[in-house]
């Protein structure tokens, strides 16, 4: 590992484990689909840019960002973007509380401002299906700034120095916007693939190590055949999504092969042509 970063993490980590929030550092276990995205991302980190990550519905993203939780051992704070988020979701609001029998306005912080004094990685989820009026308050929180005058308290908020962002979009789906370009350009942007091959092995291995060698590989060749179908426009994206896969192989333990990949897979798929082609391939490999 560079480094950089492997001094970062020792930093890090002692730093969270001083905190009482060691309960929101996440789990790890995310494979890079290749020897770079992995280290890059956590240079970034290192460097304090702002990170968006671009892939499919169930391509790893979140788990990328769990995993660099993890491997700095800092807590992650998340935020799922929605048209409903608003700047009381991402900042906090006020509400009044009784102390000692005196009624006081207090602040509740929410995830960001929370995350900023607290030095916590902060996730954002699907950061384009937020509606594009509400994230410029986080322009001053995502450059060279780092700070944020707080709206409803007028308090000014300095970054704790682990403060990260990590954001991640589906490109193109249904209900997400396309990102404005003020926001787009804070952030450093990461493609995060399908998984395939031995980096989809080991993943599956790692889930269900008491799957037979030949199941594995029926699935990888599975796999092999729906992404090939995507790269032809066949087949949508969501038809090689790993998460698909995985609760596929997770059926298939206790039912056929065949329906357990029509459940997990076909059938999520909209088009009629889509599903019958996904079955089609299945039962090329089951013969
Ligand atoms: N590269 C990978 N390494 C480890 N696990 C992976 C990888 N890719 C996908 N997975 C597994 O697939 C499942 C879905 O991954 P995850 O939730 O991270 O996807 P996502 O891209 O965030 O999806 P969405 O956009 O729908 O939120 C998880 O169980 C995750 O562990």
């Amino acid at each position: 590992m560079n480094p950089i970063v492997e001094n970062e993490r020792i930093k890090r980590s002692r730093r969270n484990h001083a905190s009482s929030a060691e309960l929101l550092i996440q789990a790890g276990g995310y494979v890079s689909p290749n020897p770079y995205l992995w280290e890059d991302a956590l240079i970034s980190v290192v460097l304090k840019k702002p990170i968006l990550l671009k892939g499919p519905s169930g391509s790893g993203k979140t788990r990328l960002a769990q995993s660099i939780s993890h491997y700095f051992e800092q807590p992650m704070q998340s935020i799922n973007c929605s048209v409903d988020l608003d700047a009381e979701s991402l900042l906090g609001f006020k509400t009044i509380i009784s102390n000692h029998g005196e009624t006081v306005i207090e602040f509740v912080e929410g995830p960001v401002v929370q995350a900023m004094k607290k030095g916590h990685i902060l996730y954002i989820d699907e950061i384009n299906m937020a509606r594009p009026e509400t994230l410029p308050i986080l322009h001053s929180v995502l450059d060279h700034r780092r700070m944020l005058t707080n709206p409803f308290t007028g308090e000014v908020i300095y970054a704790h120095e682990d403060f990260t962002v990590i954001s991640a979009i589906n490109e193109g789906y249904v209900g997400t916007s396309p990102m404005n370009e003020a926001l787009k350009n804070r952030f450093v942007s990461f493609t995060v693939p399908y998984l395939s091959g031995n980096q989809l092995r080991e993943v599956i291995e790692g889930i269900y190590p008491d799957t037979s060698k030949e199941k594995v590989e029926t699935f990888l060749h599975i796999s092999h055949d729906l992404k090939q179908q995507v790269m032809n426009g066949l087949l949508s994206d969501e038809a090689a999504s790993v998460r698909s896969l995985l609760d596929a192989m997770g059926l298939a333990a206790h039912i056929p092969v065949k329906r357990a990949i029509q459940y997990a897979i076909a059938e999520k798929l909209d088009d009629q042509i889509e599903r019958r082609l996904v079955m089609e391939l299945v039962d090329t490999w089951l013969k």
